[in-house]
């Protein structure tokens, strides 16, 4: 008689915005019938005293979860931590999130890439220190230093010129405004599946108007607005995301696994824009931890076969994978 295989069970951590949009009956489902359970961690007690997880996945910060998750490790040495909190760490500070780029050796005959230009800044003196300014040139994207998911950190402005430096408040990070078409390109990255997706994004501020722009525009999360949030004044312009062609698909796993293995993380997104003054020149822009998975494709399958991926390699024989066709590196055209 065939054995019985064992379960997998994952607990999830999550706030609840978070869980709402990522948990959903069609993920836990699928998930149930490859013999994965999907269960929610209960924060009001400690993790360390509830029923064994064999893995945690977990988007929470603060000393007293880190703690918490380091006594669960001890006690479950075999458990997997989706993922770790030191790893995590490095993508709330944007200097240190985008530090990990200049790390990474890609071969590509055709393709290259890096960051924009940009400088950190600590205090007002520096703002408007003409030295600390050398490296850059107008417009340039002011974004706060700390991005640690609170909506604070997601508020940027757009500066023009040194008038719309007054209303900045360091900390802050001040990156080059890179014209680029208006479409940014998300590349979703769970274990080794890669995925990347076309989203709307600022649009490109030609030269000759910039002289007769006033100081400064601020905006949040833009590539993250429901399509009719999207009439105000950052987007005067038609965009036309249908027509913007990916990067090539190889070229981001490429940049995708070097990422993955320099940050010993799992699940993370980078924001990529292609500079339209050379064309073949990608720049990275920004890192999230576990973003909005249930934006990608199809995600309900990524992350179960993820999960089996997991559970697998823990235990050789608890589950078999899904049909193998659906978890392949792809690259289709699909704005979201
Ligand atoms: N250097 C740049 N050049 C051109 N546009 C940029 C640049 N940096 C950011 N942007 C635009 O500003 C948006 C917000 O910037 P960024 O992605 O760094 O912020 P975020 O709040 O961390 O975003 P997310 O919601 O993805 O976490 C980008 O999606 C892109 O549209
Ligand atoms: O839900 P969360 O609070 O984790 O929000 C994340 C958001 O996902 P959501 O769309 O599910 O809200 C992500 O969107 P996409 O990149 O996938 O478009 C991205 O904006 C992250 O930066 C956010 O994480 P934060 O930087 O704030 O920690
Ligand atoms: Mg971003
Ligand atoms: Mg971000």
């Amino acid at each position: 008689m065939a054995e019985k295989k064992r379960r997998f069970k994952v607990g999830y951590a999550l706030l609840p915005k978070k869980q709402n949009s990522f948990i959903r009956d069609s993920l836990v489902s699928l998930a149930k019938s490859t013999g994965i359970d999907l269960v929610k961690i209960d924060l009001e007690h400690p993790l360390a005293d509830q029923e064994p997880f064999d893995c945690v996945l977990h988007k929470l910060y603060g000393d007293d979860w880190k703690r918490q998750l380091l006594e669960f490790r001890a006690e479950n040495p075999n458990a997997v931590i989706l993922d770790s909190p030191d790893a995590i760490e490095r993508l709330h500070n944007r200097i240190s999130m985008l530090q990990v780029v200049s790390e990474l050796r890609i071969e590509s005959r055709s393709d290259t890439f890096g960051i924009p230009k940009q400088i950190v800044i600590y205090d007002k003196e520096t703002l408007f220190d003409r030295q600390a300014w050398e490296l850059l040139k107008f417009p340039v994207i002011a974004k706060p230093l700390v991005a640690d998911g609170s909506a604070k950190s997601h508020k940027m402005s757009l500066v023009f010129n040194h008038d719309g430096l007054n209303k900045l408040k360091p900390p802050i990070v001040l990156q080059e405004f890179v014209n680029h078409g208006g479409v940014i390109f998300k590349v979703y990255v769970v274990g080794e599946y890669v995925k990347c997706v076309k989203r709307k994004s600022l649009p490109d501020v030609p030269e000759e108007k910039l002289a007769n722009l006033e100081g400064s525009l601020s905006f949040s999360q833009v590539s993250n607005l429901a399509t009719h949030e999207k009439s105000d004044e950052l987007y005067y312009k038609k965009m036309h995301l249908e027509d913007t062609e990916l990067p090539p698909q190889s070229f981001m796993t490429d940049i995708a696994k070097g990422l993955r293995q320099a940050l010993k993380l799992n699940l993370f997104n980078f924001d990529v824009i292609r500079d339209t003054r050379f064309g073949n020149r990608y720049l990275i822009i920004d890192i999230n931890y576990f973003p909005g998975y249930a934006k990608m494709p199809d995600y309900e399958t990524v992350l179960t076969n993820f999960f089996l991926d997991i559970a697998n390699r823990i235990d050789g024989e608890v589950v078999e994978s899904l049909d193998e066709g659906n978890c392949e590196e792809k690259a289709d055209s699909d704005a979201s």
